[in-house]
């Protein structure tokens, strides 16, 4: 039986109700879709760690505070995913894809025309209403 893997995801919205999200690179598990930024929670990390240590690490951001949106679980079959979300509109620098990643600030209203994992359908749903 395989392991879920818990994930802390930050749905990051700057002060012109844009939204962050990063290009996943084509090899990894949901290669080249659209993501909110985030990763893999860690045996001695709380999901809130992560979520601070994930978004410098990825996307150059400073998180100062974080609110919960909503849990996830999704079976992908060749992986089983825990996605732990965040609302971020508390944060300082400058978004930058440390990871050689693209990323982009969107209109929540063009968020659609992006291309995510099937996971995000309901992230979408809730948070354009
Ligand atoms: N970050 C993120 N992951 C997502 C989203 N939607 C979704 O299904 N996932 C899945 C894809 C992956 O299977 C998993 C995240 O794992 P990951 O491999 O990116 O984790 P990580 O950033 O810690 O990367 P790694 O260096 O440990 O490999 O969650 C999303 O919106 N954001
Ligand atoms: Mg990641």
């Amino acid at each position: 039986m395989s392991q879920q893997i818990h994930v802390a995801v930050g749905v990051i919205q700057d002060s012109d109700n844009r939204i962050l999200i990063a290009k996943r690179p084509e090899h990894l598990h949901q290669g080249g879709k659209w993501e909110f930024p985030g990763g893999k929670v860690e045996d001695s990390e709380t999901t809130s760690q992560a979520l601070i240590r994930e978004l410098k690490e990825e996307v150059n951001l400073d998180v100062v505070e974080t609110f919960p949106l909503m849990e996830i679980h999704h079976d992908y079959g060749d992986k089983q995913v825990f996605l732990d979300i965040h609302w971020v509109t508390n944060f300082s620098g400058e978004a930058k894809g440390l990871e050689g990643q693209q990323v982009s600030w969107v209109e929540k209203a063009q968020l659609r025309q992006y291309e995510f994992p099937e996971a995000n359908k309901a992230i979408l749903e809730k948070i354009l209403g």
